[in-house]
């Protein structure tokens, strides 16, 4: 453990009896996460207009679960969380967890957390990068152990999102924090650990607030952090801790005063019902015009939203402390619903993780809607998919108007694709209140925040249909023989699904095998190289959404397999152009931007 430190006290240009300097802000944005292959599946094919009836379960929050994962290293002996849910950012961080030597045991929806085995305070850099909760690990790592070395986190692409206050923060504590190699390292300045003090935040970042509040629980001391994030997950997180043996005063308010502890130890915490999910699925009932019922749901953390949805028309009941019914329906003033403003916020402000359902709401609402978006300054990437379907939104940097309905704004089905997780469910929701049928690429993104979304809009009464690529359990081998082909043998079935461009026009693709093609006869794929074969055996194996641009000159579309070396990506294109209906693309010149091998439709 103290490997870091030690070459950090080495470094010849370190001078420790300089106090620690801030670091240049522009040093500390984060890399932006380089998505390796296009993200294209799973998909969502949204056939609207759709009514909603019933209720739906709210799962438990993940910007609660993340920070509290987090905290469990701050813990000895073993953490057990309930209603964890079961989203890939919950088990990416469970994966940080592990690569530091956690043991981790996940069981649907609980997780226990062992951390008497950790024996790293570097978590794997690349598991971090994809989400933005990993980074948490810093407060607990430099509090518990006295060095970590984290790399700078991925998440939603919806600003800069700098960490220039967790370091600064940090420092205020004694530690001495340096940006290396996309990774910032922190060691305790006085070789043994934190030691208590007073930071004042410039924005209540809800992130920093986390991090630093979980660093001073085991500081010497008592630390005061001032002009702190007051949202409910940071309630949530200080709950966590004081039963596992903290001493958290003030959660929930701006300013926390925590009187560090030598140990905390492990227990047990339920996470408590995301309000976003909460939130959107109220959102979904108004822009559907239906009436559906939500829990659990702590209507107090959805308060903001009400009033938005009180304003336009809608009607809100309260059947128990954790049960809200949201109605629409036409006849009680559903069908015109009457646009309203919104500006984003930190808490008790409006979320800005509801902006983009909002937006698609007002879409369908009476009137011109200004929408403000004052928490990140690129958070308007739902809105050119928005308007693929009909919506009528002017943008001016991170301000959007919304034109609703009697403004033109009618929305119809399309081919639309998630960028970001909030922004791809705004285009769920919309697909929802839209004529026809929507295409929604890149799901993943939305997959990272809310659990068994299609199958709880399918039991809502949405005719919604997932599309995913074949898990790799239903390949059974990849064979490569003597003479180096690649044979991909499936136990079912497979279609191959494709997207095809021609100067500006894209055309997408299914096509399942020709009987002569059937998948169990090979796809043969010649690689020119044994590094080449081994890039394509280790993509194949990961179910991988391969990207590649190579032109098909037509004479090569009659080809069903490539017999001479050549790049990997036209090995690719051949064995893709052979799975392609005879005739299908060959009469222009299109260029194969991505397939991918899946079930059929
Ligand atoms: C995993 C998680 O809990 N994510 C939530 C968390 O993100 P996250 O914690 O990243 O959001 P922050 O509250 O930190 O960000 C708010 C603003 O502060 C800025 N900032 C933040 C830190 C910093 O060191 N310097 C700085 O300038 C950001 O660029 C942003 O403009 O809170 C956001 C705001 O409610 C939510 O949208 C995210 O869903
Ligand atoms: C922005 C969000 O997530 P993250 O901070 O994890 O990117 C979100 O939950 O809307």
């Amino acid at each position: 453990m103290k490997k870091l430190a030690a070459t950090l006290r080495s470094n010849k240009l370190m001078d420790l009896s300089i106090a620690p300097k801030p670091l240049p802000h522009s040093l500390l944005k984060p890399l932006k996460p380089q998505p390796e292959t296009e993200i294209a599946y799973p998909k969502l094919i949204i056939t609207g207009p759709s009514k909603l009836s019933g209720h739906v379960p709210i799962s438990g929050s993940k910007n609660s679960a993340l920070p509290i994962l987090a905290a469990t290293l701050c813990c000895s002996g073993t953490s057990i969380l309930h209603n964890v849910p079961n989203l890939f950012d919950t088990r990416t961080m469970a994966s940080v967890l592990a690569s530091l030597g956690a043991k981790v045991e996940v069981f649907d929806n609980e997780i226990m957390v062992n951390t008497d085995g950790v024996q790293s305070v570097e978590p794997n850099a690349d598991e971090i990068r994809k989400i933005r909760g990993g980074f948490f690990v810093l407060g607990p790592l430099i509090g518990r152990f006295g060095e970590a070395v984290v790399a700078l986190p991925g998440g939603c692409d919806i600003g800069a999102r700098p960490v220039d206050l967790y370091v600064r923060g940090l420092q205020a504590l004694g530690a001495v924090v340096e940006l290396r190699d996309g990774k910032v390292q922190a060691y305790a300045l006085n070789g043994r650990g934190l030691v208590g003090g007073s930071f004042q935040l410039d924005y209540p970042s809800v992130g920093a607030t986390e991090t630093l509040m979980m660093a001073a629980c085991m500081a010497d001391g008592t630390t005061v952090l001032s002009n702190v994030a007051r949202e409910p997950e940071v309630v949530d997180l200080a709950r966590f801790l004081m039963k596992s043996g903290a001493s958290v005063e003030g959660a929930g308010s701006n300013k926390l005063v925590i009187k560090g502890k030598s140990q905390l130890h492990g227990s047990k915490c339920t996470i408590a019902p995301d309000r976003i999910e909460a939130g959107t699925f109220m959102l979904a009932a108004a822009i559907t015009r239906s009436c559906i019922l939500i829990s659990p749901v702590i209507p107090s953390q959805v308060s903001c939203l009400m009033q938005k949805l009180l304003a336009a028309g809608c009607k809100i009941r309260q059947w128990s402390h954790d049960t809200l019914e949201v109605s629409a329906v036409s006849g009680s003033g559903g069908e015109n619903l009457r646009g309203f403003e919104v500006k984003t916020g930190p808490f008790p402000g409006f979320p800005t993780d509801l902006q983009p359902q909002i937006m698609a709401l007002l879409t369908t609402c009476n009137g011109l809607s200004p929408v403000e978006e004052s928490v990140f300054e690129k958070r308007m990437g739902h809105v050119n998919e928005l308007r693929k379907l009909g919506a009528k939104i002017q943008v001016c940097a991170s301000s959007a108007l919304v034109f609703g309905k009697d403004n033109g704004s009618v929305l119809s089905g399309s081919c639309l694709s998630a960028t970001d997780l909030r922004g791809g469910m705004s285009l769920v929701l919309a697909a929802l209140a839209s004529k026809g049928t929507t295409e929604i690429n890149g799901v993943s993104h939305i997959d990272r925040g809310y659990e068994n979304v299609d199958t709880k809009l399918h039991l809502l009464g949405a005719d919604v249909k997932r599309l995913t690529a074949l898990p790799s359990s239903e390949l059974n081998s990849l064979i490569v023989d003597d003479s180096k082909k690649v044979r991909l043998k499936a136990k079912k079935t497979v279609w191959f699904h494709w997207k095809a461009e021609r100067g500006n026009q894209t055309s997408l693709g299914s096509t399942k095998p020709e009987s002569s093609r059937q998948v169990g006869s090979p796809i043969k794929i010649t690689a020119a190289s044994d590094h080449e074969l081994n890039q394509l055996q280790q993509k194949l194996c990961a179910f991988p959404h391969l990207k590649f641009h190579c032109l098909i000159p037509p004479p090569i579309l009659e080809a069903a397999t490539c017999s001479s070396p050549g790049s990997f990506s036209s090995c690719l294109t051949l064995a893709a152009a052979s799975f392609l209906p005879p005739g299908s693309l060959s009469k222009a010149l299109y260029t194969i931007v991505s397939w991918t091998v899946g079930n059929g439709i």
